[in-house]
């Protein structure tokens, strides 16, 4: 394998219902978006791991056998079922010289790289000396699971690596996908990375990285939907940063504080998912306008929920009204509190109309897009296979 380059794609995704509730059990539908992270491989220096991560300006290399001697620290108190520990992660952070309590973008992706690195070698045996970049199509923190792409992709890459799962790509090859069994592995993994990133992940957002397509998601358990719909959906990211783990955490703090005002809100997202599952699997391939009403309310309930869960934002309610002046309907879409909005576009919309509200939008300063939805989930790729749009990118870092 080592005489080829590679690379690993994941793509983001979209939550259409259930983002907040489905970290405390309930249910979330969320398709995988055709915006992807890309993650090259190449052999590197003898005795050295380096790591470019252009996206938030990382630029790391290390010796291996300093990452060995940090291994047994690592290994030493955790199972491999086992959550990142407080203890596991000082030791990272004092080995990478980030700051206790640091959450900047290049702090999280550092500490998450070398959590993986090493949890992952000290189960599987040692990875070999090797150059990695990661690019990505998708924004980072703007609730499109750019996070859980990332450490998709690097669950895959390092498991790969350390030889836990096949190379499934054959010579000649473009593309190739890993077995069901190889796919739950990774996702578990990348599960571990994104609790570094997030803290308390409900594990959403690394399935569908992983397997892709549209899936229901409940503590756990992921099941594929039966049928989707084409649905039209516009994309605007607000631009306003905003941290997943921080948004998560106000959430459990205020249903903490008011427990029976927030768990039936808790309960009313459940079953908007529910419903939306329901209506979307019995809706015909390409559904016409009169489908549409039911799954607009949906998104208005449902904004209006999130509202009260705290995790609206004067951006987002000004998207939702400049898109409702041209009668279409939006929610938040991820952890909210700036990040992105959805916007159903039923078949009916005249494309005058679409073009009118995507310039209202650009006029507020956001950035908007139509996304098609149902992407593949984690891919490897040959390099001369990718775009050279990707390559250029991987190139530049
Ligand atoms: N391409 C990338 N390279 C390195 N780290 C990344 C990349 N994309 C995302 N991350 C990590 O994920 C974090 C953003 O995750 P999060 O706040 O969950 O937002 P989201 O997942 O919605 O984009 C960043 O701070 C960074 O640590
Ligand atoms: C808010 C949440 O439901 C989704 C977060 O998605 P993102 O990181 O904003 O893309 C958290 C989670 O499911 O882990
Ligand atoms: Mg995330």
């Amino acid at each position: 394998m080592w005489a080829r380059e590679l690379a690993v794609s994941a793509p983001g995704k979209v939550i259409l219902h259930g983002e907040h509730a489905v970290v405390l059990g309930k249910v979330a539908l969320a398709v995988a978006l055709d915006l992807r992270t890309f993650l090259r491989l190449r052999p590197g220096a003898e005795g050295r791991l380096s790591v470019s991560l252009p996206g938030v300006g990382v630029r790391r290399s290390w010796d291996t056998p300093s990452l060995r001697a940090l291994r047994g620290r690592i290994a030493a108190d955790g199972d491999e079922s086992k959550s990142p520990s407080i203890e596991q992660l000082d030791a990272l952070r004092e080995f990478a010289g980030i700051a206790a309590g640091a959450s900047a973008p290049d702090s999280l992706a550092t500490l998450a790289f070398l959590y993986m690195c090493l949890a992952v070698s000290a189960k599987y045996g040692d990875v070999p000396s090797v150059d990695i970049v990661v690019w990505s199509e998708l924004p980072t923190g703007a609730g499109l699971g750019s996070s859980a792409a990332y450490a998709v992709c690097l669950a895959a890459a390092l498991l790969m690596l350390c030889g836990a799962i096949s190379c499934p790509l054959q010579e000649g090859q473009s593309t190739a996908r890993w077995t069901e069994e190889e796919l739950t592995l990774i996702n578990s993994w990348a599960f571990r990375g994104e609790q570094v990133i997030h803290g308390n992940p409900s594990g959403v957002d690394n399935a569908v990285g992983t397997w892709g397509g549209a899936l229901r998601y409940q503590a756990g358990k992921i099941t594929p939907l039966k049928r989707v719909p084409t649905l039209r959906i516009l994309l605007t990211n607000t631009k306003v940063p905003r941290s997943t783990k921080v948004l998560v955490a106000g959430v459990k703090e205020k249903i903490l504080k008011f427990p029976a005002i927030m768990n039936p809100v808790l309960d009313s997202i459940d079953a908007i998912s529910q419903e939306c599952q329901s209506v979307l699997e019995a809706m015909p391939a390409n559904p016409s306008p009169e489908h549409y009403p039911v799954l607009e309310e949906f998104f208005d309930i449902n904004q209006h929920h999130l509202n009260v869960l705290g995790v609206g934002h004067p951006s987002l309610d000004r998207l939702c009204q400049v898109t409702a002046s041209h009668s279409l309907h939006s929610k938040l879409t991820g952890a909210g509190g700036g990040g992105c909005g959805i916007t159903l576009l039923p078949p009916d919309t005249s494309p005058l109309a679409v073009e009118a509200a995507k310039q209202d939008l650009c006029a507020c300063g956001f950035e908007c897009w139509e996304t098609k939805i149902g992407a593949p989930g984690v891919t490897l790729h040959s390099c001369s296979s990718l775009s050279a749009q990707v390559l250029h990118a991987l190139a530049q870092s």
